[in-house]
């Protein structure tokens, strides 16, 4: 299985997605997803200049090793466009063995642990009632879990909410870095009504979700996560920028809130002391941006020591070859908890056609060899690059803060 061929693919049907293929000397190949939001070029030129052309000759089969010779072999270790270049050949590699053994990827890597994955929506409106509407809309599609934002009575855009009404939301929506002002006080005088007003109408029997986009410092998370102790969040998310993972001590000092954390994160050595001190309750990197699958059972088979379990990053910025290739993770993994879910845009799946599926709530994995996900080259083809950027957040006065 030497591999004969790779290169990438770069498409914006909807958004961009990065897409690496590798092909290997009797036609099998796999692809793996690149795509590092707003940053995509650069995966592409690491990709392109320092990965492919090492790649061309080698084994296919010797995932393990050429993981290793990539990540030890690049001298300067992890970071994000590193780690979504090894994670991008990882999973085409993947991909590859699977399909070579004639079997979807979950047989490969040990077998179902469950019979469907259970996945979260996101449910956002300008105000509370706005979003209500959507948890309601949602539960009718079959969703047991919602993620619930709102925007913030006094600021004028908000993480999560869309710009108008019936419209999706995409953070990466201009060409440079829109700017955004933020208002912790505001925000937290706002959000425990939120949860409130989902339990009054929902009750307790669905599961609610709560992402913070790294805003708080601990201080303030822990106040949070206390405050909203008696609507059972499921997870609050990134309830602070976690380079400092003593942050999340102070913060489990003072909470029961269950916290999840690590969708910017891409390494082991990330998580380790959160993992290790239990300080957190679910792991969040994607395949893409953390490796591949050979460095998340990793990082997963440490967290299930400590009781911690899984919860996928699935944004629609990840594209349908990551989604594809965690929902067979998520269908192996002992420890799986939950699995994000934005769907695409109807363009993106026809340019990626799978064979997951959704139904009432959960994904169901296919039983095509491999990860079950392609990339139409030619329709992709008519979807060019266009440069898009995440936006930053200011202060009221002008600091800038964690977008
Ligand atoms: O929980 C989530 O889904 C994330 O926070 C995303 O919405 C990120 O903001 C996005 O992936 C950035 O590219
Ligand atoms: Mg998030």
């Amino acid at each position: 299985m030497k591999i004969s061929d790779a290169y990438l693919i770069v498409t914006s049907p909807g958004r961009n997605f990065v897409t690496l293929k590798i092909v290997t000397k009797s036609g099998t190949y796999g692809i793996g997803d690149a795509t590092l939001n707003g940053r995509e070029m650069a995966v592409v030129a690491y990709l392109e200049e320092h990965v492919v052309p090492a790649l061309i000759g080698r084994d296919a089969g010797r995932i393990e090793d050429i993981w290793q010779y990539l990540y030890r072999g690049a001298y300067w270790r992890r970071g994000p466009v590193t780690m979504a270049a090894i994670g991008a050949v990882d999973m085409a590699l993947w991909d590859i063995k699977a399909k070579a053994a004639g079997m979807p990827l979950y047989q490969l890597l040990g077998g179902k642990s469950r019979e469907r994955v259970m996945t979260y929506a996101h449910c956002t409106g300008k105000d509370i009632d706005a979003c209500l509407a959507e948890v309601d809309a949602h539960l009718k599609l079959g969703y047991r879990a919602v993620r619930v934002q709102t925007g913030v009575p006094g600021i004028a855009t908000t993480y999560g909410v869309a710009k108008r009404e019936g419209e999706r939301y995409e953070p990466a929506d201009s060409e440079l870095p829109a700017e955004h002002v933020w208002s912790t006080e505001k925000y937290l005088n706002h959000v425990p009504a939120l949860f409130a007003a989902v339990r009054e109408r929902f009750g307790h029997d669905i599961h609610v979700l709560h992402d913070v986009h790294h805003r708080l410092t601990p201080i303030e998370a822990a106040r949070l996560g206390k405050m909203v102790e008696p609507y059972h969040l499921f997870w609050l998310e990134d309830c602070v920028p976690a380079e400092n993972q003593q942050s999340l001590k102070l913060i489990r000092e003072h909470t029961t809130t269950p916290l999840a954390i690590g969708e910017v994160f891409n390494s082991i050595h990330d998580y380790r002391e959160l993992i290790e001190n239990q300080w957190i309750d679910y792991i969040r990197t994607p395949l893409t941006h953390g490796g591949g699958i050979t460095h998340l059972r990793r990082i997963a088979d440490l967290a299930a020591l400590y009781h911690i379990r899984t919860g996928f990053h699935g944004p629609t910025d990840v594209s349908p070859v990551c989604l594809g290739a965690a929902v067979h993770f998520d269908t192996w993994v002992p420890n799986f908890g939950i699995q994000e879910h934005m769907p695409h845009e109807a363009i993106t799946d026809q340019v990626f056609p799978h064979d997951y599926r959704f139904e009432d709530g959960h994904f169901l994995v296919g039983e095509t060899p491999g990860h079950g996900v392609d990339i139409d080259e030619e329709l992709a083809r008519q979807y060019p690059y266009k440069r898009a950027s995440l936006p930053v957040n200011r202060l009221e006065d002008g600091t800038l803060w964690h977008w």
